[in-house]
């Protein structure tokens, strides 16, 4: 080895063992969109070790051959990096399909005997990671055939087995709670993934970049200077062909719970002592430890639904009349919440956090509000532009970080008014960000959990969510219309606090 390279510099590339990634769910849209692609993705950055294998597994009749077209095709439409058949070449020979139902012992026995053969053809010493992509109910099904086959063992495999759960994770506390306890019992908890692909976002990376290698912002960040936060995750799409499982959760279990969360513990969490995963989780568990729902939950929070409206022009259906959903359903597609966290750095910071389903726009960003000048000795006519000071951190689609405050407007007058000072990923770096997905396979296959939460801190995300699905049970949501930034409760939430949202 080289003695002047750090084999800890990430940014020297990582490349894993030998292995095989085994995708349960291979037919499906996360498969199809997000994971296929991401791995022709390493692959063509050369970032996969020459002996990487992927087997599918979904109930088809495939042979590998079929299943390697699907993945080309998959991967021709959604990969973010440029097509190189050469590359291809290689990834696509090594893929392999099991065809089975959850239930079906002989399936799972074929699997196991596939991983085995690949050990001498393939090199891969029995490293094997096992992607659970399938509908959440279907996770303890596929959890108990991995033990019976032994196949989550690392002693028989003679090496690595890793498992990654998608999520939700659960439905509520006592379902996540279960759920962990059966992942525990199948695979060791350093084996374990449990994905919120929010946290592979680079953009959201750099909040802890941010946060932690500047100066600048860290003495302001704290009730003294913070009016309030606000987080924003707007899509402009609807649900797709995903009533079934949307319909049981509705947006508060779909992202709030995990995405949104995340988002807040790491701008409101404390400096870690170092960037290791355990010392990261520990204090984003704090900050979901403190965070605390309004007294009043009714009042604190608004539930809606998007009814027919307009989306870019496009006349877009209700939610009511998506495929799949009931006629009555009381699915929420919108959720906004202020929520405090209960500690010294941010006593009486209002966090504000909406998302919803037909936005008019696809953004997710977070804006931290500062506190007004405690004294402004100009015209008041003159500072009628200006607002709060912002920090405003746009995590999707044009991922940058806006600064924005006062400066004097040209001319004779003192008029003061708000600009902004902006950085985005495009001009100022000339790598593209690598996908969420393709990311945190990556860090899978190298064994690097840093990225992905700890069961305490899934746990934990319950404990803020259950008391609002309790509160909201019987109640109806909000109409709002496609194409709106939501219900009208939504601006009275704010407006009552003498604050209004962001145009974000
Ligand atoms: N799609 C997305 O954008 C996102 C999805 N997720 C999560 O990812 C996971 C997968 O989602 P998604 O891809 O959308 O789901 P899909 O419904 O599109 O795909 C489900 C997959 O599971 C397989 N499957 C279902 N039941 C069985 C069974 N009994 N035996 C064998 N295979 C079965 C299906 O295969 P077949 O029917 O061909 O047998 C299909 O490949 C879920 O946990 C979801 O919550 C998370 C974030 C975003
Ligand atoms: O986890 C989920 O995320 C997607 C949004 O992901 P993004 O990376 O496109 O922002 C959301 O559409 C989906 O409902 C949810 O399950």
């Amino acid at each position: 080895m080289n003695p002047l390279r750090d084999p800890q510099d990430r940014r020297l590339p990582r490349i894993p063992e030998p292995c095989a990634l085994v995708i349960f769910g291979v037919t499906g849209d996360l498969a199809r969109k997000k994971l296929l692609p991401g791995i022709y993705d390493l692959a063509n950055r050369g970032l996969l070790p020459p002996g990487f294998v992927v087997v599918g597994f979904a109930r088809r009749d495939w042979d590998d051959a079929v299943f390697e077209q699907l993945a080309r095709e998959a991967a021709q439409q959604h990969a973010r990096t440029p097509w190189r058949e050469e590359v291809w070449a290689r990834l696509g020979g090594s893929m392999r399909f099991v065809g089975g139902s959850f239930d079906d012992d002989a399936a799972f026995d074929n699997l196991a005997d596939t991983l085995d053969g690949l050990r001498d053809s393939h090199g891969i010493n029995g490293n094997a990671a096992f992607y659970l992509s399938i509908p959440p109910p279907a996770f303890p099904a596929v959890l108990k055939q991995l033990a019976r086959t032994g196949m989550a063992d690392n002693h028989r495999a003679g090496g690595w087995r890793r498992v990654v759960v998608e999520k939700p994770f659960g439905h509520d506390l006592g379902s996540a709670a279960e759920l962990n306890s059966l992942v525990d019992e199948v695979f060791g908890a350093a084996d374990v993934f449990r994905i919120d692909h929010y946290l592979g976002k680079e953009t959201v990376q750099n909040i802890l970049a941010l946060r932690f290698s500047n100066t600048l912002f860290d003495p302001v960040w704290n009730n003294r200077y913070v009016d309030s936060v606000q987080l924003t995750m707007a899509e402009d799409v609807g649900i797709s062909t995903r009533a079934g499982f949307y319909d049981a959760a509705g947006a508060a279990r779909d992202v709030l719970q995990n995405h949104l969360l995340q988002l807040l513990a790491l701008v409101a969490m404390e400096e870690p002592t170092s960037f290791d995963a355990e010392e990261i989780r520990t204090e984003k568990l704090k900050v979901l430890r403190a965070a605390a729902l309004p007294d009043d939950i009714a009042t604190g929070t608004v539930r809606g639904q998007y009814q027919q409206g307009w989306v870019y022009g496009q006349r877009v259906p209700g939610y009511l009349d998506e495929p799949g959903v009931p006629a009555d359903s009381t699915t929420e597609t919108y959720v906004a919440v202020r929520l405090g966290i209960q500690n010294r750095r941010w006593a009486g910071v209002p966090f504000y956090v909406r998302t919803g389903k037909r936005m008019p726009r696809r953004v997710t960003e977070l804006a931290v509000l500062f506190k007004q000048a405690p004294h402004l000795p100009f015209q008041p006519a003159d500072v009628r532009m200006l607002g709060h000071n912002q920090l405003v951190i746009r995590v999707q689609p044009e991922e940058g970080v806006a600064l924005k405050f006062g400066s004097k407007v040209p001319g004779t007058a003192m008029e003061v008014r708000d600009i902004a000072m902006d950085f985005q990923y495009g001009e100022a770096f000339t790598e593209s960000s690598p996908e969420a997905y393709e990311r945190l396979v990556l860090d899978v296959l190298i064994g690097d959990s840093t990225l992905f939460p700890h069961a305490d801190e899934v746990e934990q995300s319950w404990r803020v969510i259950d008391p609002l699905e309790d509160a909201w049970e019987g109640t109806k949501p909000e109409p709002y219309r496609a194409g709106e930034w939501g219900p009208r409760g939504a601006d009275e939430l704010l407006a009552r606090e003498g604050r209004s949202w962001r145009r974000a």
